[in-house]
């Protein structure tokens, strides 16, 4: 089975709101909201890859981060190991550059059920930690 390392950002703003994009409706997982990020390339660091994938995809220059956890999930057909960082500097202002629809949420109001399944444990330890 294909397994992906991906880098992930939970981009949070001084009001404790997280930036979420949504997934195209053709992706894996389509139309899911998301926490921006990307596959990490071979001799790529998961940092380095957090901070291409949310420049490419975000536009953002990311200045400071730190590890909050890492995520091992089986699809049905893919596995998945998520390295999610959260994201509280960074220059210039989070768009979905590359057309995907965005919504800033208050952490306490993140709602597993729009995220991948992958997703579910980190969303219900943002919303405890609140
Ligand atoms: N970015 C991101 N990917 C996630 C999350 N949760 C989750 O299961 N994934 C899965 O991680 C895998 C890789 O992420 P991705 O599709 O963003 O990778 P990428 O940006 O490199 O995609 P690309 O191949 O179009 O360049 C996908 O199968 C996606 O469904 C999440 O919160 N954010
Ligand atoms: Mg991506």
């Amino acid at each position: 089975m294909k397994h992906l390392q991906v880098a992930v950002g939970i981009i949070r703003n001084v009001h404790g709101e997280i930036f979420l994009t949504r997934r195209p409706p053709t992706s894996h997982m389509a139309n899911r909201w998301e926490f921006p990020g990307g596959k990490i390339e071979v001799n790529e660091t998961a940092q380095q890859a957090l901070v291409r994938e949310l420049q490419e995809e975000t536009g953002i220059v990311v200045t400071h981060f730190t590890p909050y956890d890492l995520v091992d999930h089986h699809y049905s057909d893919l596995r998945v190991t998520l390295h999610f960082f959260v994201v509280e500097g960074w220059q210039g202002e989070p768009y979905g550059r590359e057309g995907q629809p965005q919504r800033w949420v208050t952490q306490r109001e993140l709602v597993a059920d729009e995220f991948p399944p992958a997703n579910h444990s980190i969303v219900a330890r943002l919303v405890a930690e609140a």
